[in-house]
């Protein structure tokens, strides 16, 4: 008898990992990482001059498809001595909400010739901000019911959720409206080209579209009051038949076998979120510690013993991350981007110069220069709404800013401000859980950033002041799928279980430093007034300056 193993493929914003994990010792034995080859699609349809709007980020389904061939042939070529008969499930999951329409038998719009050019026929990642007017509006509708469900989702719908994005399409282009026959989630469309089958899983209902595990989705009259087009949306394009994370969706077809080298009728496991399967990955499976999971954004897991509403978080599931917790998530929009964005737009020769002589990467020399700062050194003090603000003032439309600059202001400063800014938002969204009484004593860091940057890491326990314990799997969300994937394949009675086997931390830890804690403490405070000046409606100039970049003019209301 040979060991078991199990495969999770995480798919992520610009590419997807697929890891082979040996069920016995938890150590990952193969892994490969595929690069979409269309990557994120937000100035023009690739190949086909069709430009697009601000504030619009959408992906081609295909290159899912393709990564998920490649990653798990070349990841299976890497495995030496494993046989495909010794593989008991496949574990996906995907960045979440990012949803495409497709004709009944799964084929997506785009590959279809006549709407190939429509933007609206292609998957609209999760990034996509373009329907926070739909967003904004469900949000009043909702205000208005009784026993709304906005507070479980933290008192408002993000742009980026599922509702918002159809409604979207619903107003852009009604024919493509009409055409899909079904609108699905990436994670659950994957699910079906894998097992040829199609599924839905209850976390992306339950924290994208607004089902609840006692109370199912909203009645057709919220969704009629939205749109009388909308009315039954569910009955029609989405689905109430939905299946709890950790069950089996389906067995891997022959031809996806033959593409790949797997073995034909491997289970294949519901489909389930990137953040929410970090979780028994890092070992967060009962309350009391956050999980942050650090890349191009971050996104928080915290689990509860009770349904809490808590303002500004993404949502709480019963069941949705762990069964028989509440799930509670939380998060912000760019994290990891923001310091791409910088390392693109905001560098000067000079270090680009440098780093190539020193054999470094941009982010690593500037790592290298800001690490001989003192807290406060650099005398600048940021906001990092680059990509709106998630959590906890969930508003696509606030942007950045910067407090401090002067002249002698250097590249290093300025990177480093961005790193302290989005640990100042990460505090904002512990303290908030704190304050509405869900317990934050560990915190837990997993996603590329902890093992690309130790600073950041640092100054992320100085701003929170907790210790920071980082994942031991460099691909924890694929490692948590291929939990689930062993899960669903009999492996394991229950992913708590699976967890307990296999999830592993490093030992070390960062500490916070008490000097910089009290220097911190004093910024927080600071940056606290300025979150609440231009995030809590003080001052809406940033709106103001996004609706002329828009070509909107002067708005009435502002
Ligand atoms: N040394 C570094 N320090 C800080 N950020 C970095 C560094 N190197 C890369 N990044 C950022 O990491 C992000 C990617 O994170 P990762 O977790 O690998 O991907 P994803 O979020 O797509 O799963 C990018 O946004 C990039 O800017
Ligand atoms: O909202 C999410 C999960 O609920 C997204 O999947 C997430 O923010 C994107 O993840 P990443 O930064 O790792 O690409």
């Amino acid at each position: 008898m040979g060991r078991n193993y199990s495969i999770g493929v995480d798919f992520g914003t610009e590419s997807a990992r697929a890891v082979l994990v040996d069920l016995e010792s938890g150590e990952v034995v193969a892994s490969h990482v595929k690069n979409y080859p269309h990557g994120v699609i937000d100035e023009e349809l690739p190949g086909l001059g069709v430009k697009l709007d601000k504030d619009w980020a959408l992906q081609n389904p295909s290159d899912y498809v393709e990564a998920f061939v490649i990653a798990v042939k070349e990841m299976l070529k890497k495995a030496e001595g494993v046989s495909p008969d010794e593989i008991v499930g496949i574990g996906i999951d995907f960045t979440s909400c990012t949803m495409l329409p497709v004709k009944r038998d799964g084929t997506p719009l785009c590959n279809l010739p006549s709407f190939r050019k429509h933007p609206h026929s292609w998957v609209k990642l999760w990034k996509h901000h373009a329907a926070q007017k739909e967003a904004d509006r469900l949000n009043e509708v909702a205000g208005r019911m009784e026993d709304s469900f906005l507070p479980r989702y933290g008192g408002k719908i993000s742009s980026e959720w599922l509702i918002p994005k159809i409604w979207q399409i619903l107003n852009e282009a009604p024919e493509i409206y009409d055409e899909a026959d079904r609108f699905i989630e990436a994670a659950d469309w994957i699910v079906w080209q894998l097992t040829g089958r199609e599924t839905r899983n209850t976390c992306t209902a339950g924290y994208k579209a607004l089902w609840h595990k006692q109370k199912g989705f909203p009645d057709r009259s919220f969704f009629r009051s939205l749109d009388p087009r909308l009315e039954n949306l569910v009955d029609e394009k989405l689905s109430r038949d939905l299946l709890p994370i950790g069950s089996k969706a389906g067995e891997l077809t022959r031809e996806m076998a033959e593409k790949t080298g797997l073995r034909p009728g491997i289970a294949v496991a519901a489909a389930n979120v990137d953040a929410h399967v970090s979780a028994p990955a890092a070992g967060v499976v009962r309350p009391g510690t956050m999980l942050m999971i650090m890349g191009t954004s971050t996104c928080n897991i915290l689990l509860g013993d009770e349904e809490k509403w808590v303002p500004g978080m993404c949502g709480v599931v019963e069941d949705g991350v762990i069964p028989g917790y509440y799930g509670y998530e939380a998060g912000q929009s760019a994290v990891g981007d923001i310091f791409a964005w910088f390392v693109k737009n905001g560098v000067p020769p000079a270090y680009h110069r440098e780093a190539q002589e020193k054999g470094l990467s941009l982010h690593e020399l500037l790592e290298q220069k800001a690490e001989r700062m003192e807290a406060g050194e650099s005398g600048l003090l940021a906001l990092d709404w680059l990509n709106g603000n998630r959590s906890v003032l969930v508003d696509a439309d606030l942007t950045g800013l910067i407090l401090g600059l002067s002249l002698d202001t250097k590249p290093e400063e300025i990177y480093r401000a961005w790193i302290e800014a989005t640990a100042f938002g990460q505090r904002m969204i512990m303290d908030t859980f704190i304050e509405n009484g869900i317990p934050v004593d560990r915190l837990v860091a997993c996603g590329g950033l902890p093992y690309k940057n130790q600073m950041l890491m640092q100054i992320y326990a100085d701003v929170l002041n907790r210790e920071v314990s980082v994942a031991a799997h460099l691909h924890t969300p694929a490692v948590g799928s291929a939990m689930f994937g062993a899960v669903a394949g009999g492996a394991f009675r229950s992913i708590v279980e699976a967890s307990e086997k296999l999830a592993k931390l490093k030992p070390e830890r960062f500490q916070p430093n008490q000097k910089n804690v009290q220097i911190y403490e004093r910024l927080y405070q600071e940056y606290r007034r300025l979150h609440d000046l231009f995030g809590r409606g003080g001052n809406d100039v940033m709106k103001l300056l996004k609706q002329l970049k828009r070509g909107r003019g002067v708005p009435v209301s502002l």
